[in-house]
């Protein structure tokens, strides 16, 4: 037992020196697989990752040892950290978590989608997901086609990684266990340090779900008008597979088909990004420039010279994008398979925002480097492309004529980013609700399948086209689920964004309405958002809010205030007509 402070600060000091060297060798051999799948890598990668979970059983022993009483709030915190996780203590196990983990990981990133009566065997013909797969769902208008790639993308890779999941959850579950957990799922809340968290969640959607119910029941119509009442059913869940995404969790591919004021011109500057010549380069730089005329950390040159920023063609990669930060030499990367459109331009911004991040707490101890929730990390580079997508910025970077926008066209631009940021909220939610229970036991393998879409039906609104069974592994088709990211980060992340656009537009003094606020070379919005990212996790998160928005809590108050004309717009199209489903379907009056 160990209890004298002076000790102490020097175990911290060694922990803190050895986490930065072993987090830099195991992100250097995550960086070598995932931007090249070969057999040696995932080897090396597989070896890296036993040694540093052997590190860090050896240190979570030590700490146990350390007597916390009478130390600063800033050691008992990052001892706190220490002692975290669950533990697999015999190798063999560890090991087929590892190999269990990769290969449902390697299932995904190499599935493809085959021509029907395709011969066994052969990949003629066959597509990946990203792009080719990906650009069919946005893109296509034929049910069928689109019904094609639905199924066919599910076929690839649901029943393979299906077979893997019961072993993953029995692993995760006797590691959190030896950890000293009641399940896995309490390690995913514990990094919201708030006891009430699934609460605050729930109680959060039910602020946002009438904005949504208005949004689904508009797009609903609308869907019906485009491919007959007899595929989508006005009074029934939207069938999953026409919102334009492989996983409907964003509509705005299918913008064009929901348009509200025809021909009166979109945001969607894809077109002109293509006509004038944009590349891959230049969005990087572009959002680069961003951050930089807040008065933010530039990009490093080694995120420049060792980044990924496009789908090599020589070689298999993980093409979902990625950041990914080394701890040591500011050396911050992107990986990406990055096409010129508005949604990877989007994107770039989301991956340039943990950079951004990674830069602000690197003087934090590698132990208090993160964001202060999850939630945070994944709002940051959001909360700019709010910014990004105002007609205002959009002209001043040459992809819209003009800044100006009458009432209809304003009307259109909040849809388009309604059908981005809406629609999501209720995917964002219910992909945890549904691995919570698995964790803790109350979704068995048999009902994986059937859970999954109860959830899918409750949250979204979405029904599957066709019939599926508990042979089908429906949730294996979407990344996060065979690559273990928790996702719950992304519901908070698309709620606090709205707050922290709020803080920042209230810094830059803008005068205008929410919505179109862009914050582009205001250094003190820069410097509110730099108070708050610098922290990492030294602070429990309400800090870090507190520090951007003057209040410690999460508020949908921003999200309402961002959509409001278009939620009275929407209320007046949908007056009299069907909204919800279900046992919830009823006719709207304003
Ligand atoms: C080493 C490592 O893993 N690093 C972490 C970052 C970190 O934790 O430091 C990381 O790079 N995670 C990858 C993940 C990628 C993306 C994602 O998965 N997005 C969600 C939801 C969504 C969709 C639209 C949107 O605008 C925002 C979110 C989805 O696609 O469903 C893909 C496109 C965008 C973000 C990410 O960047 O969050
Ligand atoms: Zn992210």
């Amino acid at each position: 037992v160990v209890d004298d402070p002076e000790i102490i600060e020097e175990w911290l000091d060694v922990l803190n020196f050895t986490m930065a060297e072993v987090s830099h060798y195991a992100a250097l051999a995550s960086w070598n697989y995932v931007t090249n799948i070969t057999k040696y890598n995932t080897e090396f990668l597989s070896n890296v990752s036993m040694l540093s979970g052997n590190y860090g059983l050896e240190m979570k022993d030590e700490a146990r040892k350390i007597v916390q009483d009478n130390l600063d709030f800033r050691s008992r915190r990052m001892l706190k950290f220490a002692l975290r996780g669950g533990e697999l203590r015999d190798g063999h196990k560890r090991r087929l978590l590892q190999v269990t983990t990769n290969k449902m990981q390697t299932i995904y990133s190499v599935g493809k989608v085959c021509p029907p009566d395709q011969p066994a065997g052969s990949t003629e013909g066959c597509l990946a997901l990203e792009p080719d797969v990906v650009n069919i769902m946005a893109n296509t208008r034929d049910y069928d086609e689109l019904l094609r790639v639905w199924v066919g993308w599910r076929d690839a890779v649901g029943p393979k990684i299906g077979k893997l999941y019961p072993t993953y959850v029995e692993l995760k579950t006797e590691a959190a266990k030896i950890g000293g957990y009641e399940s896995h799922t309490d390690i995913l809340l514990e990094k919201y340090e708030d006891p009430t968290f699934e609460q605050e969640v729930d109680d959060l959607w039910q602020q946002v779900k009438p904005m949504y119910l208005q949004l689904h029941s508009y797009v609903r119509r609308k869907l019906a008008a485009q491919y007959g009442d007899d595929k989508v059913d006005v009074r029934a869940p939207i069938p999953a597979h026409l919102l334009g995404n492989m996983w409907a969790q964003q509509w705005n591919n299918i913008y064009d088909i929901v348009e509200p004021f025809p021909n009166q011109g979109t945001i969607d500057v894809t077109d002109k990004m293509k006509e004038e010549g944009w590349t891959i380069t230049k969005m990087f730089q572009v959002a680069n420039n961003f951050f930089k005329s807040l008065g933010l950390e530039e990009m490093p040159p080694t995120f420049w010279s060792k980044s990924m920023l496009e789908k090599p063609t020589d070689r298999e990669v993980v093409c979902h994008g990625s950041a990914h930060d080394f701890s040591e030499y500011n050396d911050v990367r992107i990986k990406m398979c990055t096409e010129v459109n508005m949604e990877d331009l989007n994107t770039v911004h989301h991956e340039m925002g943990h950079c951004e991040y990674y830069l602000q707490y690197n003087k934090q101890p590698v132990i208090l480097r993160g964001g202060a929730n999850p939630g945070f990390h994944e709002a940051v580079g959001d909360t700019i492309a709010l910014s990004v997508v105002t007609p205002d910025y959009l002209h001043q970077i040459g992809l819209l004529d003009s800044n100006k926008i009458d009432k209809s066209q304003e009307i259109n631009y909040l849809m388009e980013v309604a059908l981005n940021k809406i629609a999501f909220l209720p995917f964002g939610l219910l992909i945890d609700k549904w691995r919570w229970q698995v964790f803790r036991g109350d979704i068995t393998p048999q009902q994986y399948n059937e859970k999954w879409w109860e959830l899918r039906e409750e949250y979204q609104g979405l029904s599957p086209p066709v019939e599926r069974t508990s042979s089908d592994f429906d949730p294996g088709a979407k990344y996060h689920i065979p690559s273990g990211t928790p996702y719950i980060r992304y519901f908070v992340s698309f709620l606090v964004q709205f707050q922290f656009h709020e803080a920042l537009c209230k810094a830059a003094n803008n005068e205008g309405p929410l919505h179109l606020c862009n914050v582009y070379n205001s250094k003190e919005a820069g410097a509110k958002l730099k108070s708050m990212l610098e922290m990492g996790m030294s602070r429990p998160w309400p800090d870090a809010m507190e520090t951007m928005t003057g209040a410690p809590n999460m508020d949908t108050s921003a999200i309402k205030e961002y959509f409001r004309p278009l939620m009275e717009w929407l209320e007046e199209e949908n007056d009299g007509e069907l909204i919800g489903w279900g046992k919830e379907l009823r006719i709207f009056h304003q």
